[in-house]
């Protein structure tokens, strides 16, 4: 995937309606090139290797634990047709989720330094994943040195027009930013580039959009995507019309873009601050349902663990090693938006649940974080946090960092006790694993794939979990089978036989149970 620059004296004819820092001196400009051009070249050679990429290469890997993945089967079923997507037309009109991004080109920026190139390109390969994962095929990937973003154009606009090469030489429909760009950012880099222009967030949000299955994953998703394009609503419809309009001259503003127009948009923003209120009321409403549910189990005693960590890690795998619960695995980013909540019992009996969460990624929209705030503040009353991750990716502890930003802002996280678990280790460096485990208090080092480490992960979760405190033998009336049903539920190593006068239960309950079973118990 190699493509010819264009000679950077040949004048471009919108370059002066570009961002300032057009003109830069041939010389500097010849070097720059040369610079973006092995970059490019070496970036895009690895990042369409997929080496150390935030997803695996190639397929899906299944094992027993992972049940028949029916989930898996449906989202194939919804996958993205290429060529199918029709082009927007009027914003408020628009599902989210058709933007049409089939052959992309992805661009990001490092300030310099080698350890700011090595990010740069783990973020950009992230980025590929990323754009697979929504259904579009990667072209070509970009790295420019630059100290800060452009204010006007993101890349400055010499590298922009440059860009502009590579999307037409490869083919492109779209470039993709590492980065969230601003509304005015992304209006004059598709001036330039003459194809439409999306940044990371939105990425994000398309892929959520796509993967988004309960009521309240949908309604969640929708509320960012609104939050998120709010703000843009101008420059969204104005591109969009003058592409449709195939109008690619630099000022040539498209049908309904003028005049009236303004009118529209105001229209267009009161709908959609009338709709996102409607989600937050909807959301709020579904919110108590869960929290029953929620209640309810911690009544009963049973204790929570929660499965977090950055996305791909192998969060399901790790809850369908554990529990055989089937739920969907995928080599591809942010597989489970819902959370997923499977019983579990430890070796000794006493029962859990174990919640799958969403996965994390660096630069995770702050509209999603909002958005999911209540499904993640399950997490803060967990008595167990496994924060897994992937210790084959090259940057574990980035990964990690990233992960700790958001939970921190999750109320009560502070008083769940977390390990790291550090997963896939069939596949990872024993250098790296090492590394992280030096740095972490607590660690376990699995593989939900070999089963290696996962008897000492199910003893760490049982040593975690909290013991009922009372130790019993007594004799239950057989009309109270109820309480030998909750000693079972709850307690631990409980074990009964059959008298005359009733049930003898030997074994540890908690305080509670233990009264009303002394309450009732026969004297034997
Ligand atoms: N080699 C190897 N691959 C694994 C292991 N665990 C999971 N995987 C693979 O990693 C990929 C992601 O696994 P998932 O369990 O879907 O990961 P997740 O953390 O739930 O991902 P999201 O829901 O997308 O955030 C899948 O291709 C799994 O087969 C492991 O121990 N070893
Ligand atoms: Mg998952």
């Amino acid at each position: 995937m190699t493509h010819t620059p264009t000679n950077p004296d040949t004048p471009r004819p919108d370059e002066s309606a570009g961002a300032p820092g057009a003109e830069t001196s041939a010389g500097e400009r010849r070097e720059a090139e040369r610079d973006a051009q092995a970059i490019a070249q070496d970036v895009v050679a690895r990042v369409l290797a997929r080496a150390g990429t935030a997803r695996s290469e190639g397929a899906t890997v299944h094992t027993v634990h992972d049940g028949d993945q029916l989930d898996l089967e449906e989202r194939i079923s919804l996958r993205r047709v290429g060529g199918l997507s029709t082009e927007l037309e009027d914003v408020t009109e628009v599902e989210y989720r058709q933007l049409r991004l089939e052959r992309v080109v992805l661009v990001g920026l490092y300030s310099g330094g080698e350890s700011a190139a090595r990010d740069a390109e783990v973020s950009l390969r992230e980025l590929a994943a990323l754009a697979e994962t929504a259904g579009s095929q990667v072209l070509d990937g970009l790295l420019q040195r630059r100290q800060k973003p452009d204010p006007g154009t993101y890349l400055g606009s010499g590298k922009a027009a440059e860009l502009a090469d590579v999307v037409a030489s490869v083919g492109a429909d779209t470039v993709v930013a590492d980065t969230e760009l601003a509304p005015s950012q992304r209006r004059a880099l598709e001036d330039i580039v003459k194809v439409k222009v999306v940044d990371r967030t939105a990425l994000i949000l398309d892929i959520f959009a796509q993967h988004a299955k309960s009521r309240e994953g949908k309604a969640q998703v929708e509320l960012a995507q609104l939050e998120y394009l709010l703000p843009r609503l101008r420059g969204w419809g104005d591109s969009m019309s003058r592409q449709a309009g195939g109008q690619v001259g630099g000022q040539g503003a498209g049908m309904g873009s003028r005049g009236p127009g303004e009118t529209k948009i105001e229209l267009d923003r009161r709908r959609i601050r009338n709709r996102m209120a409607k989600l937050r009321r909807e959301i709020a409403a579904m919110a108590p349902g869960r929290e029953t549910k929620r209640l309810d189990r911690k009544r009963h005693g049973v204790p929570n663990v929660a499965i977090a960590g950055y996305t791909n890690a192998g969060k399901s795998s790790l809850l369908n090693a554990l529990t055989d619960a089937g739920v969907l695995v995928e080599n591809a980013l942010f597989a489970t938006l819902d959370p997923t909540v499977r019983r579990a019992r430890t070796e000794d009996g006493r029962p859990y649940t174990l919640t799958d969460t969403v996965g994390f990624v660096r630069h995770l929209p702050h509209q999603l974080v909002e958005a999911f705030r209540s499904t993640l503040e399950e997490v803060g009353d967990a008595a167990l946090l496994l924060h897994v991750v992937d210790a084959s990716h090259p940057d574990p502890e980035g990964q990690i960092a990233a992960v700790r930003e958001v939970l921190a802002e999750i109320p009560g996280i502070a008083d769940v006790p977390e390990v790291i678990v550090l997963n896939k280790a069939d596949v990872a460096d024993p250098a790296v694993v090492g590394r992280v485990q030096r740095r972490e208090r607590r660690s376990v080092v699995v593989s939900a794939h070999s089963g290696e480490g996962m008897a000492e992960l199910r003893e760490l979760v049982a040593a975690e979990l909290p013991q009922p405190q009372v130790e019993i033998d007594l004799v239950v009336p057989y009309s109270r089978g109820d309480l030998v049903h909750r000693a079972h539920e709850t307690g631990g190593s409980v074990v009964e036989e059959h008298l005359a006068e009733g049930t003898r239960l030997r074994g540890r309950v908690d305080e509670a149970l233990a009264v009303e079973l002394e309450r009732v118990a026969v004297a034997g």
